[in-house]
């Protein structure tokens, strides 16, 4: 295995307004397919603030993310690492972040109705670039591990290259961003 993180970092510490261990984390978007409560086939993950650098989340797999008759989309499990370590990132370090490489080790098959628990650690920064990892187990057992690279980018990414109309419904009704961004701080 490459080491890992691949270059030098440091340890940030807790951004000082990251949310308490054990605070449910609210969805970021309601329209990301990864947790927002709006997108009906969506993979609705649930995280919650762990200790130290460490958020965990929760994807229960149901018969519209299969890839195999019964077994979960690995693409989807790859969505759901994606959504789990953006969600470490943002809400530990409270900045805005874009995931650049994402690379996924899946272990054993994740079956319908199953629930898989993902445990993201944030593993170290250096300038804009951040290095996250995760394993997901389900019951126990670990079934995927993912490794990434977010980069910490400004809100103007967003504004600049998201599509105009739906910048402008959250630039209307702000709680689509749930309480996880504040757009006017
Ligand atoms: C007030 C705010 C509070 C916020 C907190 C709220 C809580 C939020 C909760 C929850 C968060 C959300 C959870 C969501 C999760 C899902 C996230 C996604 O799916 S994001 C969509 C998919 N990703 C993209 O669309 C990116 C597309 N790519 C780009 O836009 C650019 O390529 C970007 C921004 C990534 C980099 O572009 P450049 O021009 O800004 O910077 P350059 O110089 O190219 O890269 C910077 C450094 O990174 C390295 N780099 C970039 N890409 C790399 C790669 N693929 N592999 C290795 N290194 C790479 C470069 O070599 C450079 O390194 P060197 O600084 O020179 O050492």
């Amino acid at each position: 295995m490459n080491s890992w993180p691949p270059v030098e970092t440091t340890v940030p510490d807790r951004h000082p307004d990251a949310p308490a261990p054990d605070t449910e984390l609210p969805e970021h978007y309601a329209h990301c397919f990864g947790c927002g409560d709006s997108v009906e086939h969506g993979l609705r993950l649930r995280a919650t603030a762990g200790e130290g650098m460490t958020v965990r989340s929760r994807f229960t797999v149901t018969t519209e993310h299969q890839g195999a008759p019964g077994l979960a989309h690995g693409g989807l499990l790859a969505c759901a690492f994606d959504e789990a370590l953006g969600s470490a990132v943002g809400h530990l370090l409270r900045r805005p972040a874009v995931t650049a490489k994402l690379e996924t080790d899946f272990l054993r098959p994740v079956p319908v109705g199953t629930t898989l628990v993902i445990d993201a650690h944030l593993d170290g920064i250096a300038g804009r670039k951040v290095y996250v990892s995760a394993e997901g187990t389900v019951e126990g057992t670990t079934a995927v591990r993912a490794r990434a690279l977010f980069i910490t980018v400004d809100l103007k990414h967003f504004v600049d290259h998201g599509r105009p109309e739906d910048i402008r419904r959250v630039a209307e009704n702000p709680a689509l961003l749930g309480r996880s961004i504040d757009v006017n701080p």
